[in-house]
């Protein structure tokens, strides 16, 4: 039986790249609590969520709707010295976290998870980026920008904060929000077409 993808995200950077591939999908919302738990690794965290997302959308759906469909969600934290940088809550938050990355390299860490009625198979992708200075007055501004407030590690490498990195090894994807490459071997694995087939 042909499967049909649904992308259980709020993310507008994962629609976008889910869509830059040429997948075909629905989209559903899904709200989970994304609290670290106590002595959780940053791999563990992001694999754990992208695994409790793809479950929280899988458990929405219909039970004829289970049959054809396939789940895709996925999690981004960034970790500098062992520590998760989540979403900022503040200007003064966001200040803490860009303080901390500016003038050296940090890691992005996305997990993305699929779970169909046959299986559920996830992936981790590990991108490393590094930031020149930034001074206290850009970090105020980038704030008001309003760029910061819904990102992990408070930036957006896709938007005004390109301004800040210096470099980048690894998947620039995965820091935006869904390893492609990856991506797309997992949809593979699942029958779910994208531009080459
Ligand atoms: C580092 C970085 C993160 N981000 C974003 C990607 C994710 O949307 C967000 C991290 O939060 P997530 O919790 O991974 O995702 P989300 O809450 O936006 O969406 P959902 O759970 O519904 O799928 O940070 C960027 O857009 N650009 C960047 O450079």
């Amino acid at each position: 039986m042909s499967q049909s993808l649904v992308l259980a995200s709020t993310s507008p950077r994962r629609k976008e790249l889910l869509q830059q591939i040429g997948v075909a999908f629905t989209q559903l919302s899904i709200d989970i609590n994304e609290d670290v738990a106590l002595a959780e690794e940053p791999e563990q965290y992001v694999l754990r969520l992208a695994k409790e997302k793809a479950a929280a959308g899988f458990g929405l759906l219909s039970t004829t709707e289970k049959l054809t469909k396939v789940i895709l969600a996925a999690d981004t934290t960034v970790v500098c010295d062992g520590q998760i940088l989540a979403k900022p809550e503040s200007l003064s938050h966001s200040k803490e976290i860009l303080t901390k990355l500016s003038g050296r390299e940090h890691i992005v860490m996305s997990a993305v998870g699929l779970h169909s009625q046959d299986k559920i198979l996830q992936k981790v992708v590990t991108t490393k980026v590094r930031f020149r200075n930034i001074s206290d007055a850009e970090i105020d501004a980038y704030w008001h920008s309003g760029e910061p407030q819904d990102k992990a590690g408070s930036y957006g490498i896709q938007g005004l904060g390109a301004v800040f990195v210096e470099s980048i090894t690894g998947s620039y994807s995965n820091v935006v929000g869904l390893p492609l490459c990856e991506t797309a071997q997992l949809l593979n694995q699942f029958n779910i077409a994208f531009w080459q087939l």
